[in-house]
């Protein structure tokens, strides 16, 4: 379906050339986002990378210095008050006060939406917090919970009404394994209903076990983006090949386009190949390498192509490692 303006509906966040400055510091450098609808989107980069003031400019709470937001195919911030009852955000949490349980708190939320039926509150809040494991601790004063319970009480504030899309920054900051994941299946949960979830995380193995589709980000840039797999396909494939005829192997390497890569054994050959290799595409697959060694007269004792990890990839887009342990 295409909008007045030519744009696509099927994307539930779209930005051109989204671009903050601070003073003299650019947070983020034009980039242009698309979030599928129906997508699990995993924003990604290290701390400082510029994932809050995106989404900050992407929900209207602070505004771009140049660049254009759609979310849910309306223009950004102009479409703000129509846009905003369809989608929850959990951004840097909202503010609680202490002093009333977590149930009351949740009940103020909810009797400011205008579109939030009275009657109906005490059941939506009892379920919402259900959902995001605090039912036992609905009556307790906020200023009891920990870190993580307020964290999830954020969670729930976002899930009163039924969204469209979900934006959370750092969803599982604060919480122990056990909060963890059950987040992580909330996620799954509210994806499987249809809702399109934007989350964001520095953490590559939280994005890899919920998403479908990733945005890196690193120093204010949107280095790559994609569906996990295609983020997996890019990048070099190395061949290990053993054998004891390694000057010939190398030769033959290069011959097919291979570049050599140092090898820790001496009758090992080590090249990586830029793209295709073992793959059933048009690129080199592994039994022509191995077809051309053995008609050079390269005697193969062990051949190997190791595809770089999801983990390989990021390090090498954002020259910074990721926490992969969770
Ligand atoms: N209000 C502000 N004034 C000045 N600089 C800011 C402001 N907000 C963010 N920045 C700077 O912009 C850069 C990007 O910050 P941002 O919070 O968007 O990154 P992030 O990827 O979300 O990291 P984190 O996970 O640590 O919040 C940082 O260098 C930060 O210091």
């Amino acid at each position: 379906m295409l909008l007045p303006g030519g744009e696509s509906s099927d994307l539930a966040i779209e930005t051109h050339d989204l671009t903050k400055r601070f003073g003299r510091q650019t947070a983020v450098a034009g980039i242009d986002l698309a979030v599928p609808r129906g997508s699990v989107f995993g924003f990604l980069g290290p701390n400082g990378s510029g994932k809050t003031t995106s989404i900050r400019m992407m929900l209207g709470l602070v505004s771009p210095s140049s660049g254009s937001v759609r979310l849910l195919g309306e223009e950004m911030p102009r479409r703000l008050s129509e846009v905003l009852p369809r989608v929850g955000a959990l951004v840097e949490g909202p503010a609680f006060s202490p002093f009333l349980s977590g149930a009351a708190n949740l009940r103020r939320f909810d009797s400011a939406d205008p579109l939030a039926p009275p009657r109906t509150r005490g059941a939506r809040v009892e379920a919402a917090l259900d959902r995001v494991g605090l039912g036992h601790a609905a009556s307790k004063k906020v200023q009891a919970y920990s870190l993580g319970m307020k964290q999830r009480l954020g969670l729930a504030n976002t899930l009163l009404m039924p969204r469209e899309l979900l934006v959370l920054d750092e969803p599982t900051n604060g919480l122990d394994p056990q909060g963890t994941r059950e987040v992580r299946a909330l996620i799954r949960s509210l994806a499987d209903s249809g809702t399109t979830v934007f989350v964001s995380s520095h953490l590559l193995a939280e994005i890899e076990q919920i998403c479908t589709h990733v945005g890196v980000m690193s120093a204010g840039a949107l280095v790559a983006t994609g569906t996990l797999d295609e983020l997996r396909q890019v990048g070099a494939a190395r061949v290990i090949l053993q054998t004891p005829d390694a000057a010939a192997a190398r030769r033959v390497l290069v011959g097919l386009g291979l570049a050599l890569l140092e090898a820790t054994e001496p009758d090992h050959v080590v090249a990586s190949v830029a793209e295709g290799v073992g793959g059933d595409g048009d690129g080199l697959r592994p039994e022509a390498i191995v077809a051309a060694l053995v008609e050079a007269g390269v005697r193969v004792r062990g051949f190997s192509v190791e595809q770089p990890s999801l983990e390989d990839r990021f390090v090498a887009l954002t020259g910074e490692g990721f926490d992969v342990v969770q």
